[in-house]
């Protein structure tokens, strides 16, 4: 697996002082003129996860001699994955790369990340590209993230060639495989190749096929420059790196550039192609594919789906760009609260890599100061801790996840100040007073899932259970079946993939698309302790589900805090409303022990003064909760 991204970085940095200076002074840069639009091809390969997309991209880089077996064992050392990536079998990101076949074509790879956190960047590289492969093992068929992967394809208007992989399993199963793409997705058989990517079967086939049906690029040499940002990287010495896709005029050492969104312009210092090494060319025109280095300095002005043209040129950019809109949000604080500002310089460092993380300062009275971070899932966030881990070595107490709500107020005054009738609310303890408000709403997605026939009664009691809305189901080919759900984002971030799992066997794939907003009973659920909030607890809940969740947690407190002199009521409250309540008693000490003899006199006396104590402390005692019951709480939160 060479085509990593979150390996990228030390790639990067491999490069830059191994050959920096080499390139820099390599009169002999690149020439790709003879590449016109006719000449190239532009591709993804997108598949579900483990259906072979980095074995086959090895293979197509291995035939066109773009990196040697060698270099390739060698790569293999250097990149090693991310705990987070190999425990859910998944690569974040993989990387573009420029191929020359057979002395004529340049096809261009283009990376695709192959998670579904990051479907808005797949279907923007989608549009970088005219063609992709679309790879199914033929073991496993067709999965979640196949059917999700080729309807992304499929809206971006693109040729879809459909690739069975790993045809040399005993256990493949090609006429199942075969079947349900016919079904599923109406694609033909004849189009379809069979490979095994791991043994080279077919492989070379592949790449005369994208040759054959991928159409070149649709391009206009005599227009201004423009193109396409559909992926970055950040080196600190020479700022963002920023892969475009060019589709009119061409772009050189010297000009200048402007972004359609900040609206910057910066003067170009290099330009070239990913091989995947970057390899500086002459210039980069219509129908190429390529890096370019403009003295970017901030990740954030480097955006996948932006527009870049030449400076003072009137161009129409490219529709549907989006900045990036966290979906998942966390508080963030350091295990040791002397630690913050090593925490903050490590947080800021990674997301000079990632412009798609929103950051905003947060602080705890139990956990002190730290971050509330936005990401674009739970896995986007999973990552970015374990690199804050194992890179920057920083242990973090990470606060219940959460999804950004929606409310929406008619109340002239309120419009008025916050200069709009709608907030979206990514922080509970900031969920306005209920007065205050008339909807609420929150993000739900469409969920498709495939798993066996069999199993379809628990996955539906799964899925209703997650206030899951039934849409459609499928029968297809191999005894296997297609479920769509409507779900509401909040209830899948967290273990619905490992229930899902759990509850076929590990059978079922997963992925959803479409987050859109909808009217739903949201209601804030504050946990207090002899009435006093435990703000790091305090959660938006929909109104059904608010019972049972109030039972779970005030039990879990009961059992974590310690007992005190004093009587401790834990309660789960809406509004003023007690939805659950435990009481934690009070540690008894024997006061009479001193009592010898039968004086009944003094022993009530004592035990009276006693009573009267733990009253007092009671009413006086703020109870706070402590750093390790509340990391207790979290770590069974999620
Ligand atoms: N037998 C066999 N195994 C293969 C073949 N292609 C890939 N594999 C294996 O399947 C596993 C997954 O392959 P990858 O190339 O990592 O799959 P991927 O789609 O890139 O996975 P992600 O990028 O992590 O989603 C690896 O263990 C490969 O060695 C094949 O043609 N035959």
């Amino acid at each position: 697996m060479i085509l990593r991204k979150s390996l990228i970085h030390n790639k990067l940095n491999r490069i830059k002082l191994e050959n920096f200076n080499r390139y820099l002074s390599d009169e002999k840069k690149l020439d790709i003129s003879k590449y016109t639009f006719d000449k190239i091809r532009n591709f993804s390969i997108i598949a579900h996860v483990d259906h072979g997309k980095s074995t086959l991209a090895d293979r197509l880089l291995e035939i066109t001699g773009t990196i040697d077996k060698n270099e390739k064992s060698k790569n293999k050392q250097v990149l090693d994955r991310l705990e987070v990536e190999r425990k859910r079998g998944i690569t974040v990101k993989a990387q573009t790369a420029s191929m020359f076949y057979k002395n004529d074509y340049l096809l261009n790879l283009i990376d695709t990340p192959g998670h579904i956190d990051f479907t808005y960047e797949v279907s923007r590289s989608l549009k970088a590209c005219q063609g992709c492969l679309l790879v199914v093992d033929a073991a496993q068929g067709v999965q979640a993230q196949t059917i999700a992967n080729f309807f992304l394809a499929f809206e971006a208007g693109i040729k879809v060639i459909p690739v069975i992989n790993k045809i040399d399993l005993k256990t493949a199963n090609v006429e199942a495989t075969i079947e349900q793409l016919t079904q599923t997705l109406d694609l033909k058989k004849e189009e379809m190749l069979f490979i095994s990517a791991k043994n080279g079967i077919n492989c070379e086939q592949v790449l005369d096929e994208i040759v054959n049906r991928i159409p070149s690029p649709i391009v206009n040499y005599d227009k201004p420059f423009k193109s396409l940002v559909f992926d970055s990287v950040y080196d600190l010495r020479r700022g963002a790196i920023i892969y475009i896709a060019c589709v009119d005029g061409e772009i050189k050492k010297g000009d200048k550039v402007k972004s359609f969104f900040t609206k910057k312009v910066y003067e170009v210092q290099e330009v070239g192609l990913a091989r995947p090494d970057f390899r500086p060319s002459n210039k980069i025109q219509a129908g190429q594919v390529g890096y370019m280095i403009c003295n970017i300095r901030n990740i954030k002005e480097a955006l996948v789906g932006d527009t870049f043209h030449l400076d003072k040129a009137k161009i129409e950019p490219f529709p549907g760009f989006k900045s990036p809109k966290p979906m998942v949000f966390s508080g963030f604080f350091p295990e040791d609260s002397q630690n913050f500002s090593l925490l903050r310089k490590s947080i800021e460092k990674l997301c000079i890599n990632d412009s798609s993380v929103s950051i905003a300062e947060d602080s705890s009275p139990a956990l002190g100061q730290g971050y509330r971070l936005g990401f674009l899932g739970l896995l986007h966030m999973e990552v970015f801790k374990e690199r804050l881990e194992k890179e920057f070595s920083q242990s973090v107490i990470i606060t219940a996840p959460n999804v950004p709500y929606k409310v929406k107020f008619s109340n002239q005054k309120l419009v008025k100040f916050h200069g709009t009738n709608e907030l979206v609310i990514v922080n509970p303890t900031l969920w306005p007073e209920v007065h205050n408000f008339d909807e609420t709403l929150e993000p739900v997605v469409s969920g498709t899932i495939v798993c066996p026939n069999d199993n379809f009664r628990e996955v539906n009691q799964l899925c209703l259970s997650r206030r899951g809305v039934f849409e459609s189901r499928q029968e297809i080919s191999g005894d296997r079946v297609i479920l769509k759900y409507k779900l509401p984002l909040n209830e899948i971030i967290l273990d619905f993939f490992d229930k899902l799992k759990k509850e076929t066997s590990g059978y079922a794939s997963f992925d959803y698309e479409d987050i859109f907003y909808e009217l739903s009973d949201l209601v804030k659920l504050v946990i207090c302790l002899n009435d006093i909030e435990i703000e790091e607890l305090t959660q938006i809940v929909h109104r059904q589900r608010a019972g049972a969740i109030s039972r779970v947690l005030v039990e879990k407190l009961r059992d974590e805090i310690p007992q005190k002199q004093f009587k401790i009521a834990i309660q789960a409250k809406i509004g003023g409303k007690i939805l659950a309540r435990e009481n934690i008693k009070a540690m008894r000490k024997d006061v009479t022990a001193k009592c010898y003899g039968g004086d009944q006199t003094r022993k009530l006396k004592l035990l009276r003064e006693q009573a009267e104590g733990k009253k007092r402390i009671r009413e006086t005692a703020k109870i706070e909760i402590s750093k390790d019951v509340l990391i207790n709480i979290l770590r069974k939160e999620k």
